[in-house]
């Protein structure tokens, strides 16, 4: 589908990807995320050879297109996936929701289901369920209007 690509992100910067409808944005985030194997080639972070590990020992958190959040999961449930994935404590589980859900002004909305909620604030739900896994890298692949000031500031530290 593409081939020989290669490219270079230093930290704190942040890179678009522009190309046509059905060029393979998409496909090379999943990729980069481990959602799918390539074929061919090496995924390397900070020199570490990253192609065939777990998407949930990546460090890697991503926005999906259409955000695909867990339609029979509360907002909470959402957020404490990759957590849960990442066979974390319930006790660290809540604390880091409660944190990501102060960060993205979700509070008050927890236990609500994703077809209750707004567009921007299920956008902040997947912003939310990206970051509360403190990845070294964001992958989004949808525009994001809650990406704003505080939320970017956060992404630095
Ligand atoms: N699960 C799949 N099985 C088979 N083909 C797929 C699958 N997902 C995507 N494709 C095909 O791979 C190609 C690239 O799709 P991809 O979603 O990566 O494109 P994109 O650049 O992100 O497009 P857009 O900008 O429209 O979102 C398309 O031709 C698409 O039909």
């Amino acid at each position: 589908m593409f081939k020989d690509i290669r490219f270079d992100v230093r930290q704190g910067e942040f890179i678009i990807l522009l190309g046509p409808s059905g060029c393979g944005k998409s496909t090379l985030l999943r990729s980069l995320a481990g959602l799918i194997t390539p074929d061919r080639g090496q995924i390397r972070v900070s020199g570490e050879d990253i192609t065939y590990l777990p998407p949930q020992k990546r460090g890697i958190g991503m926005v999906f297109q259409s955000y695909a959040l867990f339609p029979n999961l509360t907002v909470a449930g959402n957020i404490a996936f990759g957590l849960i994935m990442q066979k974390c404590s319930r006790q660290d589980i809540s604390r880091r929701v409660a944190e990501v859900v102060e960060l993205v002004g979700l509070n008050g909305r927890e236990h609500f289901y994703p077809a209750k909620l707004s567009g921007g604030q299920r956008q902040r739900v997947a912003l939310a369920r990206a970051l509360v896994v403190h990845p070294r890298i964001l992958l989004l692949d949808e525009p994001l209007s809650a990406l704003d000031a505080p939320i970017r500031k956060h992404l630095r530290e």
